[in-house]
């Protein structure tokens, strides 16, 4: 997995290494050379400008500018503080202007459309948080030293980067604000099905749809069974029979259904509960009494969040007694019910503040999605992409990680591989017109891509 570093962090690791700043900065503009070659497909004949501000970003393109043309590239070096009215011609761009130093106000010159090689970031994108810049240009590649910044993945990141590619520059980094989740990760962590297998032993138990909303627990049902539960049982409080095939129908009331759902829970190894549920008051009741009392893993969402947030005792403190893990699943507004506040553009910081108030599993959802746990390092997924916002693809969400706590998966590494399972069901998705249940159906081809490939 990729490390993510914070900038404040990547200064103090810059600080306390022993290997000279010159060294660093020959080391780092030698990979910004090696990665415009790449770029250009060569040399000879090409040309390449290189906009070089005042700072140590600048000081990376000059070196990449002189070992470029040591090449036989054309280079030119351009100073950021005085450019000229006329740009000389180029088939690359490199910006190394400024990187985590910059303070704004400046603006990068547009180059048409000339591709751009970012040192770095691409200038005036925030590398804490992503944000870009009024002039931040789109480059085509990034290339930073020795981690990621969380700028590079959230917010306007992915976008302004292009491909990112990260070089060791031989700064040891002690310790990851949070890695990136990839495929090789997550093969690691899905587990064989054990010898002594039986239906119950990775059974889920799902509370989810209400009368007129019973897709939800449709979805979050047949999702916990493609992605490997043995066995699953539904309820849609107040809802006649009307699980999916090869689902157990447990009916229970409208009313004050924790009693029915607590009864046989111990046969089960996760519970999930909260999609389409509604938001009555009984409802939040009967969800609470669930969180209270239920001893089993749980994955907590939609409007089982709602009901969270909205208990008597005001907060979502009820989890924190709890003995076995949670998960939660916010989006921005369901964040926001939880915790009075939407979170700000610093996500990492938004996921672990609610996981350590809660002592639950935080997935706040996003186009970079995080999973925060108490004591553990936040892991970042980004595999899905925009057409992951649509009705129901939450619900399918839960249904994966519920699967995947029942097979004894941790919940902190659960939520995210079923997050990184449901950003892939999405790229083999016809490319537009997605709806909830095509991710189901994708599911057993990712699981067998993913189990299939060596890394
Ligand atoms: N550990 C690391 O990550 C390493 C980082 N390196 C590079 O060092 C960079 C950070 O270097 P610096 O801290 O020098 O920061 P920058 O190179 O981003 O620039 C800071 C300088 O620019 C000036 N400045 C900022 N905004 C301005 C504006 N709007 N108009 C005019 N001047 C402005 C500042 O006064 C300062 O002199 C990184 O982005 C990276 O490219 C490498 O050189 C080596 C190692
Ligand atoms: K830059």
């Amino acid at each position: 997995m990729i490390q993510v570093v914070t900038p404040q962090h990547m200064q103090a690791i810059d600080d306390a290494s022993e290997v000279p700043l010159d060294e660093l900065i020959a080391r780092a503009g030698a990979a910004v050379a090696r990665a415009a070659i790449r770029q250009l497909g060569g040399t000879y004949g090409r040309r390449v400008l290189v906009v070089a501000g005042p700072g140590n970003n600048g000081a990376d393109g000059r070196v990449a500018a002189t070992r470029l043309r040591e090449r036989g590239v054309r280079v030119a070096v351009v100073d950021a503080l005085d450019l000229p009215e006329r740009l000389p011609r180029a088939d690359l761009v490199i910006d190394a202007a400024f990187g985590t130093g910059f303070r704004g106000g400046w603006q990068f010159p547009d180059v048409g459309a000339t591709p751009v090689l970012a040192v770095d970031v691409p200038t005036g994108l925030d590398a804490a948080t992503g944000v870009a810049g009024p002039s931040t240009p789109h480059a085509v590649r990034t290339v930073t030293f020795q981690a990621a910044k969380p700028g590079h993945v959230f917010a306007d990141g992915p976008a302004r980067c292009g491909d990112l590619e990260v070089v060791d520059i031989g700064l040891g980094v002690d310790r990851a604000d949070a890695l990136l989740v990839d495929a090789a990760a997550v093969r690691h962590w899905l587990p064989h099905r054990p010898t002594d297998a039986h239906k119950w032993r990775e059974a889920v138990r799902i509370v989810a749809g209400t009368p007129g909303m019973t897709g939800a627990g449709h979805l979050a049902t047949t999702a916990a069974q493609r992605a490997g539960a043995s066995l699953v049982a539904v309820s849609s409080p107040g809802v006649d029979a009307d699980a999916p095939v090869e689902a157990l129908d447990r009916r229970v009331p409208g009313f004050d259904w924790y009693t029915a759902v607590l009864d046989d829970l111990h046969r089960f190894r996760s519970l999930v509960i909260g999609p389409g549920l509604g938001r009555e008051e009984h409802t939040v009741a009967s969800v609470l009494r669930c969180v209270e009392d239920a001893v089993v893993p749980m994955v907590i969402d939609g409007d089982g969040l709602f009901a969270l947030a909205w208990n008597e005792a005001g907060s979502p403190a009820v989890l924190v007694d709890r003995e076995v893990p949670t998960v939660l699943t916010p989006h921005d507004g369901e964040y926001g019910l939880l915790t009075g506040r939407r979170p700000d553009d610093d996500r990492l910081a938004a996921a672990t503040s609610l996981a350590d108030t809660t002592g639950a599993t935080v997935l706040l959802k996003g186009p970079a999605t995080v999973v925060a746990t108490p004591g553990e390092v936040p892991l970042i997924v980004d595999a899905g992409d925009e057409r992951l916002a649509t009705a129901g693809t939450g619900d399918v969400l839960a249904g994966i990680i519920g699967a995947l706590l029942a097979r004894q998966i941790p919940a902190h590494r659960a939520a995210a591989a079923g997050a990184f399972v449901h950003g892939l069901a999405v790229q083999r998705c016809a490319s537009v017109g997605v709806i909830a249940g095509d991710l189901v159906e994708q599911l057993p081809a990712v699981f067998t891509d993913l189990l299939a490939t060596d890394a």
